[in-house]
């Protein structure tokens, strides 16, 4: 066997020759180095036999199965040479060093979300990877909501090099308040005003998927898997995500990064939150009953469309890992602010006002994708191009309204239908009917802002009613809200969803253990 260091693909590898075949492992995807006890049977083995004290080392390193999964594999080196087998040894630890490794992670396991599984999935598949590769861990199993975010105002933070979640969209919700809410308390910003600047988050988020939906971990991982989110984080990989704050007037309601949905999504969370029992179960319920209420709700809605990028939320293409989109509109939207700051963004650019009879309203951040709907709510959307796909779904019959549903299921475009529309968006409001007269300040800002208005839907007076929004799974407490993208506002332990390149397909395909 030989071993080799080198550079391919804009990464070092190690590179290792079995038999004549020819194996690569990305440095960066090693996740431990072992000198290996040899035990008396398999010294006895092979040529092996013949030599006094043979010397071996263990590598550890990520093997990538399909559709995203990612295991731990590994391969064992023998050498008679203590002194050169030390040498590896030392030398392959020196490189893992130089890499941007967790060592100290804080853990919070929700032990109620999802099937109620947080704890043993952590126990069980989770612990083990982490002390394989030498994390160390403090571990908090939750009492009741909100415990992780107010701990995290508590905690000495600098400590940790990351905080993982163990359960669903609340979990990481609660974890991600915790942490922008800790650094704007650290900075002295109000969160309350809706333009303040607030102060970005560069402590990772690692999520151990225990929830009912998880999609904010297989919109951004490709998969939910516990194993796979943990080799993640042991790599060290980052990845971006823009967040959207939610005011009400001059009061902070709260960040998202998955969906903020008003109407269907609305009403399915508010209706699931009482049956909470029923565990995952709960939103095939809450949809079948919500879907068949067929309730429309009327507002407006304006907005800001993101000019800063070059996307469309039709295109074909999706964000994948290292995504052109997403660097092109982060250097754009830092150019813009750069040379004009803020105040000319919101003040001076167009608002577009649309007015109507909605069955739902979604903005979302990013695909929306989950093991119920593997494309997502807005497919082409992007993790971390500084704007959301807002999607108007308005009055239509049920039957249509299946029909949109329904592809989301399969391969056809959601969007092309006549009742639906959308747009990306860098911020925007929203007022319902019932709200905009007792709400008369929004709306007056808008009146005199917003010239524009859409002839083609006006407003028609037959419902008053008011839907709630969801909010990555959490209602918020008024309709009226203001909503604002912040580019690249967290970083997660993830890298986006890996394209099944040439490459990929031959890490996998090589399947080292074949060779072994
Ligand atoms: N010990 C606890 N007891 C009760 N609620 C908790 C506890 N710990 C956390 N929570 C709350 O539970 C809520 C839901 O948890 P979580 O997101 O983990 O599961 P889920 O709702 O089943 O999954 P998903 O959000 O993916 O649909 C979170 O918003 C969190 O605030
Ligand atoms: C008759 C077939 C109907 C199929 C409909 C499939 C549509 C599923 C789309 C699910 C998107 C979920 C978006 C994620 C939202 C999360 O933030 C939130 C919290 O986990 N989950 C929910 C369900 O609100
Ligand atoms: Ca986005």
């Amino acid at each position: 066997m030989f071993l080799d260091f080198g550079f391919k693909q804009k990464c070092f590898y190690t590179q290792y020759f079995l038999r004549n075949q020819n194996c690569f492992v990305p440095t960066s995807e090693i996740i431990a180095v072992e000198e290996t006890e040899l035990n008396k049977k398999q010294r006895n083995i092979g040529k092996w036999q013949k030599m006094a004290k043979p010397h071996a080392f263990t590598v550890y390193y990520v093997k990538k199965a399909r559709n995203h999964r990612w295991r731990c594999s590994d391969v064992t080196f023998w050498c008679v040479d203590e002194h050169l087998c030390n040498q590896w040894i030392q030398a392959l630890k020196e490189l893992l060093e130089m890499q941007s490794k967790p060592k100290q992670l804080l853990v919070y396991i929700n032990p109620y979300g999802g099937k109620r599984q947080g704890k043993s999935i952590y126990e069980q598949k989770v612990a083990p990877l982490f002390s394989l590769a030498s994390i160390s861990t403090d571990v908090v199993i939750t009492e009741h909501a909100n415990h992780a975010k107010d701990n995290l105002f508590e905690v000495n933070i600098n400590k940790y090099d990351g905080v993982v979640c163990v359960g669903g969209d609340g979990m990481f919700s609660e974890v991600m308040h915790g942490l922008i809410g800790r650094m704007q308390k650290d900075s002295g910003i109000d969160q309350n005003n809706p333009k303040a600047p607030l102060v970005q988050c560069n402590i990772r988020i690692g999520i151990i998927p225990a929830g009912s939906t998880d999609c904010i971990c297989y919109s951004t991982v490709g998969i939910s898997d516990p194993v796979t989110s943990a080799l993640h984080i042991i790599v060290g990989d980052c990845q971006p995500l823009d967040v959207s704050s939610v005011h009400h007037n001059n009061t902070f309601l709260k960040y998202s990064v998955s969906l903020l949905g008003y109407g269907f999504y609305g009403d399915i969370l508010k209706d699931s939150e009482k049956k909470r029992w029923m565990g995952p179960m709960r939103y095939d319920y809450s949809g079948l009953k919500t879907f068949l209420s067929h309730h429309y709700y009327e507002g407006t809605i304006s907005f800001q469309p993101a000019k800063h990028t070059v996307g469309s939320p039709q295109d074909k293409d999706s964000c994948r890992t290292g995504c052109y989109i997403c660097k092109k509109s982060e250097q754009q939207l830092s150019q813009q602010y750069k040379e004009c700051g803020l105040k000319h963004e919101e003040d001076e650019e167009e608002w577009k006002v649309i007015k109507g009879k909605f069955l739902a309203i979604n903005a979302v951040n990013m695909s929306c994708a989950c093991p119920r709907s593997p494309k997502g709510l807005s497919p082409a959307a992007h993790l971390a191009d500084g704007s959301a796909d807002l999607i108007l779904v308005r009055k239509c019959s049920r039957f249509d309204f299946l029909r949109y549903l329904v592809r989301h299921t399969n391969q056809d475009d959601q969007f092309d239908f006549s009742f639906v529309d959308v747009y990306r968006v860098k911020s925007f409001q929203f007022t319902s009917k019932l709200s905009e007269d007792n709400e008369s300040n929004v709306t007056d800002i808008g009146k005199k802002r917003f010239g524009q208005f859409c002839r083609d839907h006006p407003a028609c007076c037959c419902n008053i009613a008011s839907s709630t929004w969801n909010c990555d799974g959490e209602t918020l407490d008024s309709s009226a809200i203001q909503v604002r993208v912040h580019c690249q506002f967290v970083k997660l332990f993830a890298r986006g969803i890996e394209e099944n390149s040439k490459d990929e397909a031959a890490y996998s395909q090589s399947s080292i253990e074949q060779l072994l």
